[in-house]
Order: C-alpha cells, then sequence, then structure tokens
C-alpha cells in the first residue's frame, strides 16, 4: 500500500486502505450496486471464526487489498483471510504480559496497511508490524509501559509516509500523547503529550528535540502536581485532513475522575486536537467538557466535511460528543460554529454557550466527599458511557446527513478519596449506570449538522456499541448487541435489510467491489465496556452471548439484473 492509495482511499472502490473508508473518516462508500431497493436479496458468502477461547468484544474494521482481507481480533490477534471464500491465510496472536491493564475488555480496533506491512497496537502498548503475505513480525516497538496502565486499542493511520497512533490509560493517570513512528522501521519521529506541561520531541537523527511544553507551561489548568498523572489518554486513535494538513485526534477524561481533586479546566483533556503531521505541534484545540466530572472522554471522532452556507462553501468538522453535545467546528481554526444537544436527556449542562462552552449546571456536579465519606451522589444523564462512545457515526455526501449510534442512559454517580498509585485504578469515584427508558436505550439517529434537527431515529433495546456505514446506494448500515446486522433507508430509516450473526455486531461494517460485484463485511463477536461496567445496564444484556466470528455478504450478479 503506496501513500496515494491512502490518500484517495474515500473515492476507490476495490479496496479499504484506511480505517473510516478515507483518511477523514466519513464511512461512506461511493458504490450503488446495492441500493435499499435490492439490498434486502444481500446474502452470506462466507463467515470465518476467530477460534479457540479467546471469544470477547470484536470492535474491528477489516481492510481490503489485492482480495486479501485483514482483520484484528481481541486479545491482540491479526488475521488474513482469502476475501473471496474466507479462507484464512495466516493468523498473528501478540504474546500479552499477565498484568495488561485495559480499562474496558480486551478489544482492538484495526491494522494499518503500508508497503508491504500490516500494522497494529497491542494491549501491551506495542506496535507491532507483520509481513502482509506471511504473518511474520518485522519490527516490533514499545510505545509506552503497559506497567503504569497504557495500552493501545485503536487502530494506527499513515499520512504521507508517517505512522501515527495514540494510546490508552486514562482510568490509570497516564500521561496522554500521541506519537510518529517510521512505518518501516518503527523509528520514533515525534512525540506530543497531550496534557498540559509535558515536553513534545521530535527526534533527529536519532536524537531527541526539545519541541515545546504542550500549552506552553506547566499548571496553568491544573492545580499543584495532577497535570503529571492527567490522564487525557487519545486512545480511539485519529483522522486525516488533506485540506488543512491537519491531523484530528480527541482526547479522553482527566484523571481522576473525581473533579474536586482538580479545579482548572484542565487541558487537553475532553478535547478535540488539530496537529500538524509534520512535527506532532498542536494547531488548535477545542475542549468540548472543561473540568469534565463525569468520565466524558473526548475522544469520539471529529468528521470533516464541507457545506454550502450562502454560496460560500464552509470546511466544517462534526463530532458527536459523549457529553450529549453535536459540536460543529470550523476545521481551519477550531471555531466554534454551532453545537445542539443529540440525546434526548442532559443533566449536567443546561446548554452551551456562544463559544460552545457548556454552561454548568452546578447542583448536578457530583459532590465533594470529605476524605473518609462517599460524597454526595447526583443522578447524571448521559451516564459516563456517553450519549455516544467510541462506535463511530458516518456521513453521507449525498444525503448531507449524520448516522449516529447513541444511547439513552443516566448513572447515579458520586465522588471519593483518591490517591495516585502506578498502575492502579485512579478514578477517585463510583456510579450506577441506569437505562432511561425500559424498551430501549440505543438510538440510531440521522442528524442533520446545519439546521441540528433529527431526521429520523430508529430505537434499539440493548446499547448500540458498532460502527456504522452509509453509501451512495441510500443505505446506512450498523449492527447491534442483539446479533442483527441491518441496513436502513439513508433518507427515511425505514429498516430495510437484517442478518443475525450469532453474537453482538460491535464492530464497523465496510464495503466493497470485487468481481464486479458488491460486498459487505463486518465482526460479530459482543463484548467492550458495556458488559464490564454496566450496571443496571448489564442485567439488561447480560444474556447475551460473546463471539468472534467475520461475516462477508454479496448481492448475487444475477439478482443485481433482476431488481
Ligand atoms: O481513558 C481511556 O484511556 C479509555 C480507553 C478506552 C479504550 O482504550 O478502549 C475506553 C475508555 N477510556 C472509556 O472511557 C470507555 O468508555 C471505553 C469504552 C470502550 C470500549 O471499547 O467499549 N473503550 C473505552
Ligand atoms: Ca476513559
Amino acid at each position: 500500500v503506496t501513500d496515494a492509495e491512502i490518500l484517495k482511499d474515500a473515492t476507490t472502490t476495490d479496496e479499504i486502505v484506511t480505517n473510516g473508508l478515507g483518511l477523514q473518516g466519513q464511512r461512506y462508500s461511493p458504490l450503488n450496486i446495492l441500493n435499499e431497493q435490492n439490498v434486502k436479496e444481500l446474502r452470506p458468502v462466507w463467515t470465518m471464526s476467530f477460534g479457540g477461547e479467546k471469544q470477547r468484544g470484536q470492535q474491528a474494521q477489516p481492510m481490503i487489498k489485492d482480495g486479501v482481507m485483514y482483520v484484528t481480533a481481541s486479545y491482540s490477534r491479526v488475521f488474513a483471510v482469502d476475501a473471496r471464500t474466507g479462507r484464512e491465510l495466516w493468523q498473528y496472536e501478540a504474546r500479552l504480559p499477565d498484568d495488561i491493564r485495559p480499562c474496558c475488555d480486551v478489544i482492538n480496533r484495526g491494522v494499518a496497511l503500508y508497503d508491504d506491512l500490516v500494522i497494529f497496537g497491542t494491549l501491551d502498548a506495542k506496535l507491532i508490524a507483520l509481513n502482509k503475505d506471511t504473518g511474520k513480525v518485522v519490527w516490533s516497538k514499545r510505545v509506552a509501559d503497559h506497567k503504569a496502565g497504557y495500552s493501545i486499542t485503536a487502530a494506527p493511520l499513515v499520512v504521507n509516509g508517517k505512522l501515527i497512533t495514540g494510546v490508552s490509560g486514562g482510568e490509570f493517570g497516564v500521561v496522554g500523547k500521541i506519537e510518529a513512528y517510521d512505518p518501516k522501521n518503527g523509528q520514533v519521529l515525534w512525540s506530543r503529550p497531550t496534557v498540559e506541561g509535558h515536553m513534545g520531541y521530535v527526534y533527529k537523527d536519532g536524537k531527541a528535540v526539545e519541541n515545546g511544553i504542550s500549552g506552553g507551561e506547566a499548571g496553568k489548568t491544573w492545580p499543584g502536581d495532577l497535570w503529571k498523572t492527567g490522564g487525557a489518554a487519545p486512545w480511539l486513535g485519529g483522522y486525516y485532513d488533506a485540506d488543512t494538513n491537519l491531523l484530528f485526534f480527541g482526547t479522553g477524561n482527566p484523571a481522576p475522575w473525581n473533579s474536586h481533586l482538580r479545579p482548572g479546566d484542565n487541558l487537553y483533556s475532553s478535547s478535540r486536537l488539530a496537529l500538524n503531521p509534520d512535527d506532532g505541534t498542536i494547531q488548535w484545540h477545542f475542549q468540548t467538557t472543561p473540568h469534565d466530572g463525569w468520565d466524558f472522554d473526548g475522544v469520539n471522532e471529529l468528521i470533516s466535511f464541507d457545506y454550502q452556507d450562502g454560496g460560500k462553501t464552509v470546511k466544517a468538522a462534526a463530532t458527536a460528543d459523549r457529553n450529549g453535545f453535536f459540536y460543529v467546528l470550523d476545521r481551519t481554526n477550531g471555531k466554534f460554529i454551532r453545537g445542539f444537544p443529540f440525546v434526548d436527556k442532559i443533566t449536567w449542562a443546561k446548554g452551551l454557550d456562544k463559544n460552545g462552552r457548556p454552561i454548568y449546571d452546578d447542583s448536578n456536579r457530583p459532590g465533594s466527599p470529605s476524605a473518609k465519606e462517599k460524597g454526595s451522589s447526583v443522578f447524571s444523564a448521559p451516564a459516563f458511557l456517553g450519549a455516544k462512545n467510541w462506535m463511530p457515526m458516518a456521513y453521507n455526501r449525498d444525503t448531507g446527513l449524520f448516522y449516529v449510534p447513541s444511547n439513552e442512559w443516566g448513572m447515579d454517580i458520586w465522588n471519593e478519596d483518591i490517591a495516585y498509585k502506578k498502575g492502579a485504578a485512579y478514578l477517585g469515584a463510583g456510579f450506577t449506570i441506569k437505562p432511561l427508558n425500559e424498551d430501549y436505550i440505543g438510538v440510531l439517529r440521522a442528524i442533520d449538522p446545519k439546521s441540528g434537527k433529527e431526521v429520523w431515529r430508529q430505537t434499539n433495546y440493548a446499547p448500540l456499541w458498532g460502527g456504522v456505514l452509509t453509501t451512495k446506494g441510500n443505505l446506512v448500515f450498523t449492527g447491534n448487541p442483539e446479533g442483527y446486522l441491518q441496513a436502513f433507508n439513508a433518507r427515511t430509516g425505514e429498516k430495510v435489510w437484517e442478518f443475525q450473526t450469532g453474537s453482538g455486531v460491535i464492530g464497523s461494517p465496510v464495503t466493497w467491489e470485487m468481481d464486479g460485484e458488491q460486498y459487505v463485511s463486518v465482526l460479530s463477536g459482543w463484548g467492550g465496556a458495556v458488559p464490564l461496567w454496566g450496571g443496571e445496564v448489564a442485567k439488561r444484556i447480560k444474556h447475551l452471548n460473546q463471539g468472534g466470528m467475520l461475516w462477508t455478504f454479496k448481492l448475487p450478479k444475477e439478482l443485481v439484473a433482476k431488481h
């Protein structure tokens, strides 16, 4: 895979060489062989099992190159599969130490492809590059210390010859960072901490050269020494916009969760960052939840899109935040254009001001505990698992709508005292998550980013936890924990197809063209944060079985002709 192929991935239909079907991450396919009329004839072609006893959450997005599918599975595994038949070509399993500390299941969200390499991040915070034909390790590099709570769950991305990754670990008080590596040999090129006060570096001939402190100096928006263990992990990875030559990454919760221990905005936690891909310098930031007290990680994807306003093209970007607000920003400078709630209930803030800063409802911030007691509990919506969590939304260039997988839930949350201890959970909070409605938690929404209107919705009993795909064939695909991969009419929301995969679908579907036919693939395997952290919600979903399958569908040629 070359840089040029990666840059034009949004327009090529015979391969998928980026996470997001294009570096901007719109998850839009220009294919329309399959459409809202004929999709009812979509049927399975093959399926394969990841095998073994390691049936846990499967969150990856498949990649396709030259008739081979590359996909990651739970427990830091990678598979190469013949895309025509489902025959396994090779598999690789990272040897993980016993003391890995992923907060939210042993998941992984996919590989990057570059040259003849398949590259991914592991639960013990390494990057590993495999030969695409043999699955043998070409290089391996430690990104961070897993004993301090670091891991990698996101798919890395390659932009103009640089491999770029984030890290996880916000629940353990790590210091978040975004780094670039040489994809051919794993040499570090630059490192950018995402917590104010930490030094960034570029590497010249293997030597570290200081490249400015993030935020300019330490302790401006953090009290005392707390910035030294401030979290803000960019754990969901990022995207790239060639128009502005900017990387867009989001950052997670500030550590610890107990906000009374860290008065101030706590930059750059719960923010979107725009970085120069050449040296990792921060060009702008937009903080969705300053002084976060609810674990509203600001990692959710910031998706570039253009729209017309009074004859002018606006270079915008949109994000559906865990905190319940949908934001449209000017992607050239990070300026707030508009924001609006995209879930039915938000209690922690009364709205956004003209700069997009939340107007807090102080009575709904969990209280400050004295050293020994539990602080007063408040009911807060959305819950810490968010109005939308990691699962990526999609933007359709024909309808101009975003398709957002969201959840309606709240939580009782209270604070506790906590001290930092390397590698130990660093929350200082307790919580019980609760559904807001009897008959559904999940809501797939079509959202107009210009008006803020919800154009249609489809509710789902269990929380939605899978990525979304949309196509020129007027379709929206996503999965649910009940095991269905479903297709909806992109304009009306009408359900036009579904298929039971045997376990919850929390992966991100893809579509591509091979031998003149349109294929769809998705992973099936329930898991992720919900069954682990789910309070009263976990009771709703405790009957769901885990899994580990890769499914591929197509519309047979003769049926395309018929419809
Ligand atoms: O702060 C962090 O470093 C971090 C990392 C991750 C992760 O890497 O998966 C999650 C979270 N936080 C988190 O707050 C969260 O709700 C979450 C859900 C999931 C998942 O895959 O289901 N991961 C994570
Ligand atoms: Ca987190």
